[in-house]
Formats: structure tokens, C-alpha cells, sequence
């Protein structure tokens, strides 16, 4: 029997969000029209327990791995890039530290896989292997890797929970790795594989076509079963993807809410509640990608993005980008004056 790593999941306290959902309605400005903030703070509180709650200290997990899968010609950049990119995190010149100093927000770079050997000071160095198989011809990673990169995240999130963050953004740097989010995708809609495919990085048509190819001969090689995530995640997912899971299922036990990104942490999100449905309840979709999936995704989750911008370059950029509304919504929330103030009834 596989010893369960997975912490327990805390319920959501529906007396603070009932307490947060009345005190919204009394504030002075018509029942339910800040919209979607509203449901913002109502879920930050039933996840919190805090009326108003506090999600001031803000950190970025960027989960990086190589895929074996890049070998077959679908991404329109080459695997050094992934290599590349967390030396950039690390120098701070890329969009997520952009982003992240715009709302004081610590990036936290975990290298679970890549296949850089000189991995730069300022890494978290938790390499399980360099790069995943060629999925196209074998099975991504083995269980015990897959449970590994995932006990990764739960121990990335220990150590931001002990720093006291409230807010966690959830994103990942792998070149390869929509291919991969888009096989866990089809897997779990059970939709052809043309509807979910994208051009990631911006493939040309030959590739795009050719990543349509390796996706639909994996599953019929594989045969993932979708009642058994862990082995979605070990057949066409990767080494970050199981980070992330691990990082958004040690959250939701925290009760730290948890800001997904793009196709492929959404990807790792649908892996964890498919393992941990009380997890759904601790999320937050950020922004809705460009690639065909992630919508799809979403629906599957039963969530609803706040940003819309046609963003498709990972690294939890979007979920960085949205972390300015939260802030507005918890300030709304507490700042305003309440219809008692104006010396008015309130509607309830
Ligand atoms: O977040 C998204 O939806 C997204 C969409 C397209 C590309 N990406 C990023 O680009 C890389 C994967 O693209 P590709 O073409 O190499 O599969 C990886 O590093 C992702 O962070 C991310
Ligand atoms: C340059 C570059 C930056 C990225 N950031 C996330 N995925 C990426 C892919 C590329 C190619």
C-alpha cells in the first residue's frame, strides 16, 4: 500500500462567509454591484476564517522542469530556453519579477527538473531528474518521481506559510510542457485532441500538427485512466506539473488561497482536486490563456477568470497580474462606509 503524503483539506467556514456576505450588503453602494469582487472576499473569508480577510503577504511558486517530449519539434523554442529563463528569474528580468515588484509579491524559483547541471544560487535545487521521458514513447516519470516533485510543493508551502504568506500564486516555466497540459486535458474531457491543441510558444503549422500527432499516439500508448490522476500525472505530465499539485494541495490545508495561471497550472489543479475534491474550493483562476484548453479546463473546474487579456506566457504572470484586485476587493471590503454611516437603513 502507497503511503497518502496528501495533508487533509480544512472545510470552508460558511458562518465567516455568510458574516463577510452580510457585511458587503451593507456597504454604501447597490446589493451585489462590485460583482465578482464581491464573491472575491466572500471565498477569501470561507477559506481564511477571517471576516475581513488578510492576504497582504503575497508569494509566486514558479515550478520548472524539461519535458523529454521537446524532442519531438513541439514548441517553437528549444529546451535550453527553460535552462535560460530560471537564470532570468534569478537575475529578476523577466515578466514574473516585473509583475511580482509590482505588488511586493516574493517569486520563489523550484527547479524540480530541468537540465541545467550549474543550477544559480538563489534556486530552490530540488531536481528529481533531469527532464521527463519522451512521453510520445514512454511513460513520463515513474510514481515514486511524480509523488516526489509533488512532496516538493507541500514543503515549498510549509516554509511560505512559516514566512506568514496569505496569497499564493501557483505557475511554472517548461518548454514542452502545453503538450503535456494539453494531454491531461483530453484525458479528463475525454474531447478530441484537435479542440484542445494550441500553438503554445507559437508553433508553425507543421508542428502544430505534429503535437496533435505525439499527444493522440501517447494516449493510445498509455491509456491514462481518468479515475486515477496520479497516473495521468506520471504517463503525459511532468516533473513541475506534479510540483504544482503538490504546492495547491498544501495550500488548500494551510487555508491559503490559491491563484492558478495558465493552461498548465490549471492542468495541475484539475490533477490535485481529481485527487482532493475539497481542494476546488480553495482556488482561484486568475486569467483565461489563449490556448484552446484552458477554457475547457476551467468549465471542468467551475471556475471563472478575472483577467482577460490574451496572455499565453505561464510563469504565473497572470496570476501575478490579478494580484492588485485581490488587494482592491479585501480594501473595498474593509474601507467603505456602510449605509448606518449615511444614517440609512441598509437593504437587509
Ligand atoms: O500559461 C499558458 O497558458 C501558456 C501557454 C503557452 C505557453 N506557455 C509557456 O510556454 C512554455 C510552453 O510552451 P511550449 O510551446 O514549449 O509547449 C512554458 O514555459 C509555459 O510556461 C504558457
Ligand atoms: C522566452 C520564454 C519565456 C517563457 N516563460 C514561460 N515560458 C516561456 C517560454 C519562452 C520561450
Amino acid at each position: 500500500m502507497e503511503k497518502n503524503i496528501f495533508p487533509e483539506i480544512p472545510a470552508i467556514d460558511t458562518k465567516v462567509q455568510e458574516e463577510t456576505r452580510k457585511h458587503l450588503n451593507q456597504l454604501t453602494k447597490p446589493l451585489g454591484s462590485l460583482g465578482q469582487l464581491e464573491e472575491m472576499v466572500i471565498r477569501l473569508a470561507g477559506i481564511t476564517s477571517q471576516k475581513i480577510p488578510d492576504v497582504s503577504k503575497k508569494a509566486i511558486v514558479v515550478m520548472c522542469a524539461d519535458h523529454g517530449v521537446a524532442g519531438e519539434g513541439v514548441s517553437a523554442y528549444p529546451q535550453e530556453v527553460t535552462g535560460l529563463m530560471i537564470q532570468n528569474f534569478i537575475r529578476g528580468g523577466a515578466a514574473i519579477n516585473v509583475l511580482a515588484r509590482q505588488t511586493a509579491a516574493e517569486v520563489c524559483v523550484v527547479d524540480v527538473g530541468s537540465l541545467l547541471i550549474d543550477v544559480p544560487e538563489g534556486v530552490m535545487n530540488r531536481k528529481i531528474r533531469a527532464g521527463t521521458a519522451n512521453f510520445m514513447n514512454m511513460p513520463a516519470m515513474e510514481k515514486a518521481e511524480a509523488l516526489k516533485a509533488a512532496e516538493t510543493g507541500l514543503g515549498v508551502v510549509d516554509t511560505l506559510k512559516q514566512e506568514g504568506v496569505r496569497l499564493l500564486a501557483v505557475g511554472e516555466m517548461g518548454i514542452g510542457n502545453t503538450t503535456a497540459g494539453t494531454a491531461i486535458a483530453a484525458v479528463f474531457t475525454k474531447m478530441p485532441v484537435t479542440e484542445l491543441t494550441g500553438r503554445g510558444t507559437g508553433i508553425q503549422e507543421e508542428s502544430y500538427r505534429h503535437k496533435i500527432h505525439v499527444i493522440e499516439t501517447a494516449l493510445h500508448k498509455h491509456q491514462p485512466d481518468p479515475g486515477n490522476p496520479l497516473e495521468v500525472l506520471c504517463k503525459v505530465g511532468g516533473l513541475e506539473i506534479a510540483g504544482m499539485v503538490g504546492c495547491i494541495i498544501g495550500a488548500a490545508a494551510a487555508q491559503i488561497p490559491v491563484v492558478i495561471d495558465g493552461l498548465i497550472s490549471t492542468a495541475a489543479a484539475l490533477i490535485a482536486v481529481k485527487m482532493i475534491p475539497g481542494v476546488r474550493s480553495y482556488l482561484f483562476a486568475s486569467h483565461l490563456s489563449a490556448e484552446p484548453a484552458h477554457s475547457i479546463l476551467l468549465e471542468e473546474l467551475g471556475l471563472r477568470p478575472i483577467i482577460d487579456a490574451e496572455m499565453r506566457l505561464g510563469e504565473a504572470s497572470g496570476a501575478a497580474l490579478s494580484f492588485p484586485l485581490f488587494d482592491a476587493a479585501v480594501a473595498l471590503s474593509r474601507e467603505m462606509a456602510t449605509f448606518a454611516d449615511l444614517g440609512l437603513p441598509g437593504p437587509e
